[in-house]
């Protein structure tokens, strides 16, 4: 039984109450308390090696407890300190984990929450581990950039093997107590209070022996399979890497696990400081705090526009307009995010389809209670009682406009009015309505249910309620949500328009798809244009073409000269491709053919020779080019339109844009992002050279010009922290 009244409270010193120090009888429990997720700064390190020796001195000690206040067991290293002067200072993480495993009196970790990263290295450097059922573990170093580097490469495959340690740590993934404690990382799950639970748990291992209780000295399991394990998983790792140096380095750290401890951790200690002065590190973890810093949204269109001041309306039901691809997705991320949804399609047929796949997604348990919040209907009038509404029709200006003057007319005065066109002008859709303050872009990525991110667009009239309503939508059913500004196709369709166009330019000079594809997928994209076209569906494009006038569904517009539109370089290979019923994947046929009821893309002689007669046909002579060349220019005039959007204060931050392209289009993460990527990898005045000089090649592909913002940065030498509010970074 804990005695309650038995704790004192002794701040040794300033910084001891990141570590506080509190005696039950025998039992010390070190607490450590550095909120927001308890992570190991300079003074809870301090705190820490403090408490221990303390422990130590005191003969009437006879335990020690570790444990987080607040929210969690420590979730690691404070990554905010990287790089700075508090990182380097003593005590390191590895000489309080040292420590704990030397001390000649048992170290119990009691954990809640997240013992993630040094946090979960701590607690495999303790004697023993107890969790309560909720609490997860990891290491998830690995999208940081880097390992664990704490001796979590050394110590966890000694418990679980090279292979499982592999798998973990080359994934980051977080595993829930249960089966922590069938891995063995954890000895026992307590229930009820683990504070009382681990001083009663200290108490009867006091006087045990700790020797055979340090991983440090026990061998690797399948230690004599390590080459097989490494060999078999190197291939897996590198092609789902794509480019990212940490995976495989951390396979490296764990193939040293065979060897003697301290052998192990000083080549653990060189492969971390490898990772951690490369360029990728510092740009991993860059997106890791991008993706929460645009929680704290703001936009220069107005001051009200701001997360600190503007409120959400509550919303408890949504309407879903349309159960095509994009209504099917949104709405199951609402149902499994408990919402109450009214799904309106006006095709049966389509309805129905579009039921059987919510029914089929939604995981078996929770089916029937999911299902349960949903209503299906043909008529509008369903939605009269609705907090907020989607629309997800076909993308045509027309049919938006009128479905918004029907919604406007049949829903509640108050309910938020949301479209999830592609890159349509709310503006003009909102201009139908009676209340265009509560119109606003909600931009879903396909697959609407699996993809993170929502790019919230704020037009002319729409209120800070409004918008403050969508970006907590986004958080609710778990997107992260990236405010912007409304102009053609947004930050994430209009910065693809260059991208896609000079990718198709390639292929009049002489590349082949799979040529672009292999060299986009080996900068890290997950799929290249063609590929990623022939996904989404190449009559989407088309039809936005065609209802800008620059084609028809029968070719050039009349008297139209076939490689030029309103005075710009045009190519209509895409076009041509669609007039013959190509329409990608869905047709078995696209910039690839598909075998059926396969997604493998095989390059195709048919659009070779259809390609190589449009060559001739216009007297482009085929030339060799590069993966560089192929990067370069897909990829810098992509960036290009990155600076006019910033420049225009669409987005409010180059962050903005970078997690949009994160979690919208597959950017590497372990470039930090196109923006990023342009500053801190190439250099703007190399992204600004390049673009001159292909600008001077190619005069007539207009978004080749470099943008105004990026010349006068490269003049003046700013950077983009100076642009919005990134200083934090
Ligand atoms: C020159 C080279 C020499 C090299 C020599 C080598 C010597 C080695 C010595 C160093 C050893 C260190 C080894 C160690 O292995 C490294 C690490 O531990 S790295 C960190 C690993 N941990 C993580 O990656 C966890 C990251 N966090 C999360 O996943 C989540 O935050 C969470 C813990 C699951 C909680 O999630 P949520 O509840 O959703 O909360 P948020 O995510 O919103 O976070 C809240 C708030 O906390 C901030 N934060 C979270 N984690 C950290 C962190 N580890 N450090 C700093 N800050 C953190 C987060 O940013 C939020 O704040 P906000 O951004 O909103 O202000
Ligand atoms: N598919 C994508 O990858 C993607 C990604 C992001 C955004 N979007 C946008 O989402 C919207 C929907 O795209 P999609 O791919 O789901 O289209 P889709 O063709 O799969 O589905 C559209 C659905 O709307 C229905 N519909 C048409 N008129 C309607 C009306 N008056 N009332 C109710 N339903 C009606 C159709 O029957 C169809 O089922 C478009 O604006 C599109 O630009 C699509």
């Amino acid at each position: 039984m804990v005695n309650t009244m038995t704790l004192t409270w002794e701040a040794t010193r300033e910084f001891a109450v990141m570590a506080e120090y509190s005696t039950y009888g025998s039992v010390v429990v070190l607490q450590v308390n550095n909120p927001p997720v308890n992570s190991f700064s300079y003074h809870v390190r301090q705190g820490l090696v403090d408490g221990l020796e303390k422990a130590q001195r005191d003969p009437a000690i006879r335990s020690i407890v570790i444990m987080g206040k607040g929210r969690t067991f420590p979730a690691g290293a404070d990554v905010r300190e990287f790089g700075t002067a508090s990182a380097g200072m003593m005590p390191d993480l590895l000489s309080v984990l040292a420590a704990v495993d030397t001390s000649p009196k048992p170290v119990v970790s009691a954990i809640h929450g997240t013992a993630l990263g040094g946090g979960f290295e701590l607690a495999l450097a303790s004697h023993y581990r107890l969790a309560v059922p909720s609490a997860r573990v990891g290491l998830p170093e690995v999208h940081l950039g880097i390992l664990p580097g704490a001796g979590g490469t050394q110590r966890l495959p000694r418990v679980v093997g090279v292979k499982t340690a592999i798998q973990m740590i080359t994934t980051g993934q977080h595993i829930k107590a249960q089966q922590a404690l069938s891995l063995g990382l954890v000895d026992k799950i307590v229930q009820g209070d683990l504070l009382k639970e681990a001083v009663s748990f200290a108490r009867s291992i006091e006087g045990r022996p700790v020797e055979d209780r340090r991983i440090s000295q026990k061998t690797v399991p399948d230690a004599e399979k390590v080459g097989e394990v490494v060999d078999a998983a190197r291939k897996t790792i590198i092609r789902r890497a794509r480019g990212a140096i940490a995976p495989m380095t951390c396979v490296q750290a764990i193939q040293a696990s065979v060897l003697p401890f301290d052998v192990g951790m000083q080549r653990e200690r060189e492969l971390m400081a490898f990772l951690m002065t490369s360029w990728q590190a510092p740009a991993q973890q860059y997106a890791f705090f991008s993706e929460r810093e645009v929680r704290r949204w703001s936009h220069p269109r107005d001051k009200r526009v701001n997360f600190k001041t503007a409120k959400p309306r509550v919303i408890k039901s949504v309407g879903v307009v349309g159960a095509g691809t994009m209504g099917v997705g949104i709405t199951i991320s609402l149902l499994q995010a408990g919402l109450k949804v009214v799904l309106l399609e006006v095709n049966k047929k389509q309805l129905d389809r579009g039921i059987t796949t919510i029914q089929k997604t939604l995981s078996q348990k929770s089916a029937s209670q999911r299902m349960s919040l949903l209503t299906t209907t043909m008529d509008y009038s369903a939605l009269s009682d609705v907090d907020m509404v989607i629309e997800a029709v076909f993308e045509s200006m027309r049919l938006k406009k009128e479905v918004f003057k029907k919604l406007d007319s049949i829903t509640k005065p108050q309910a938020i009015l949301a479209s999830n066109t592609s890159g349509l002008d709310i503006d003009k859709i909102a201009a139908v309505t009676k209340r265009p303050d509560k119109v606003v872009g909600t931009h879903f990525f396909a697959p609407a249910n699996i993809m993170r991110l929502l790019e919230n667009i704020l037009g002319k009239h729409t209120s800070a309620e409004t918008i403050a309503t969508a970006m907590q939508l986004g958080t609710t059913i778990g997107k992260v949500g990236v405010l912007v500004g409304n102009c053609p196709g947004f930050v994430g369709n209009r910065m693809l328009g260059p991208y896609v166009t000079e990718a198709v330019f390639l292929l009049e000079e002489g590349a082949d798809p799979q040529d672009v594809d292999k060299a986009i997928e080996e900068f890290g994209f997950a799929m290249g244009p063609f590929r990623m076209g022939d996904l989404s569906g190449l009559d989407i494009g088309w039809r936005g073409r065609i209802e800008k006038g620059l084609t028809t569904e029968q070719g050039p517009p009349p008297a139209t000269p076939p490689l030029y539109r309103r005075g710009n370089r045009y190519c209509p290979l895409a076009d041509m491709l669609c007039m013959q019923g190509r329409l990608g994947q869905k047709t078995g046929a696209g910039w690839y053919r598909y075998e059926p009821g396969s997604r493998a893309a095989l390059p195709d002689p048919v659009v070779q020779q259809m390609i190589r007669e449009y060559r001739q046909e216009h007297g482009f002579k085929k030339r060799t080019i590069s993966s560089q060349e192929i990067v370069e220019r897909c990829l810098y005039p992509l960036i290009n339109e990155g600076f006019h959007i910033l420049d225009e204060g669409i987005a409010a931050r180059s962050m903005d844009i970078d997690v949009t392209y994160l979690f919208g289009y597959g950017w590497p993460r372990h470039t930090g992002g196109p923006m990023y990527y342009a500053e801190k990898v190439v250099g703007l005045e190399k992204i600004l050279r390049s673009l001159e000089s292909y600008q001077a090649q190619y005069p007539d592909h207009h978004y080749l010009q470099p943008s105004p913002l990026l010349r006068d940065m490269v003049a003046k030498g700013t950077s983009l922290a100076a642009l919005g509010t990134d200083s934090k970074l």
